[in-house]
């Protein structure tokens, strides 16, 4: 890349306008997701619906999560939160009825009982709102009313009239900066699938978001954050699997390259595993020309190359080995893989624990769970700075730093300043 692009960069953090084209650049501005009640919903009955592996500890996720943002913040970024810049949109009154109406499912709560929360939910203060979006509420939460409900009778106390939203940590799939847009994610999971009307509402209303230009829409075909990685400025990779589906790779590109946002994009088929959920539990970037990858995914990944083309829209070449087909896309001979070396015991271990899941601060400064300690020695055997953060309580919904972040401003850096 220019230097005129970098400079236009750093223009953007001063203004604090939303910029993001690449995974390592240094970073600005995130949009992270402080756990809160949505967490004290889990149960043994309904973890696996809800996407965590077992029954976190509130307490210690929050003071997890706390660490983790402080070394943000440590290290000169600024750090949005979810639930503050949620309860600042609903100060807004459009916004405070669009939060009510994403709520209120009146299939599952029939009329009556639709009314009443609706007519509940207008006449809360924001925080309260807020906090009723994400973290759901019970049938026996639900303020009393005239008459006999079928469908309050039928129901057990604790069912869900508004299922809570523990996966709001993973701040990264909901919604993807990409360059100065916002695409607001497809998610593919049910028990996600609510997030989105909730950073919708945010990017919408927040007046740090006015102006805010989308790319791609919610209600198109799946993709996921996890499964995007911005290889280089005008190189993107999605990972195609468990979550993002063809037909949604196919239709961002259509997107990206109808809003002139990049020029190539890489089709990456994953394992439909949940090990393998996302591309990023897989492969981040740890440098400008350089990635840490899943030993087993190295030498089998391979990619599909899209290009814009006048006549089809979406031309498509390939398949090509990945890392082949990503160093042709961002214009250098090899892309590095730092290689962790790991016995496939050792590395399949540390993979499902997110070892590979690192964020990047800076070009070779990363972010990474304590507890993938081979991983983390290669990484710094190979010259990376290695921040290390505890995650046994966060990490029990399958997701590392990357996951649990969400970029919306970081300084230009070109492959070739690697
Ligand atoms: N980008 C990621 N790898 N995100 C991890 C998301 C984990 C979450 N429990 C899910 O299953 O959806």
């Amino acid at each position: 890349m220019t230097e005129s692009t970098s400079t236009s960069s750093s223009r953007f953090s001063e203004r604090l306008i939303p910029h993001v084209d690449n995974e390592v650049g240094p970073l600005r501005t995130v949009l992270l997701h402080r756990p809160g009640n949505e967490l004290r919903r889990l149960t043994p009955r309904n973890n696996d619906q809800l996407l965590f592996d077992s029954i976190p500890w509130p307490d210690r996720a929050q003071e997890e999560h706390d660490a983790f943002a402080e070394v943000l913040r440590q290290r000169g970024v600024e750090v949005l939160l979810l639930a503050d810049t949620l309860r600042a949109t609903l100060e807004d009154p459009r916004a405070h009825a669009a939060g009510v109406h994403t709520a209120v499912d009146s299939r599952r709560l029939g009329n009556d009982l639709a009314d009443v929360l609706r007519s509940h939910l207008s006449s809360v203060d924001p925080a309260t709102l807020s906090d009723v979006l994400m973290a759901g509420m019970t049938f026996e939460e639900l303020p009393a009313s005239e008459g006999g409900s079928l469908v309050r009778r039928m129901h057990h106390p604790h069912d869900f009239a508004v299922d809570p939203l523990p996966n709001l940590l993973f701040t990264r799939d909901s919604s993807v900066w990409i360059r100065d847009r916002v695409a607001i994610s497809s998610l593919a999971m049910p028990a996600r699938r609510r997030e989105t009307a909730l950073v919708d509402l945010v990017y919408a209303y927040h007046p740090r978001f006015q102006g805010a230009v989308r790319a791609y829409g919610a209600h198109s075909a799946p993709v996921e954050g996890g499964d995007v990685l911005l290889l280089a400025p005008g190189v993107l990779a999605v990972g195609v699997g468990e979550r993002t589906t063809p037909a949604g790779a196919e239709s961002l590109a259509r997107s990206v390259f109808a809003d002139d946002l990049v020029h190539t994009v890489l089709a990456v088929p994953i394992a439909q595993d949940r090990a393998t959920m996302h591309l990023d539990t897989v492969c981040t970037m740890v440098g400008p020309d350089a990635v840490v990858m899943y030993p087993l995914a190295r030498d089998s990944l391979i990619a599909y190359t899209l290009t814009p083309d006048d006549e089809k829209g979406v031309r498509v070449d390939g398949p090509a080995p990945f890392l082949d087909a990503a160093a042709a896309a961002m214009g250098i001979d090899r892309l590095r893989v730092i290689d962790t070396g790991l016995d496939p015991v050792t590395a399949e271990r540390e993979q499902w624990d997110d070892g590979n899941n690192t964020l990047a601060l800076a070009p070779g400064v990363v972010i990474a769970y304590e507890r993938n300690t081979e991983t983390n020695a290669r990484l710094e055997d190979a010259g990376i700075e290695v921040i290390r953060i505890a995650g046994s309580e966060v990490g029990s919904g399958r997701g590392g730093p990357r996951c649990m972040s969400c970029p919306i401003i970081r300084e230009t850096v070109s492959p070739t300043e690697g």
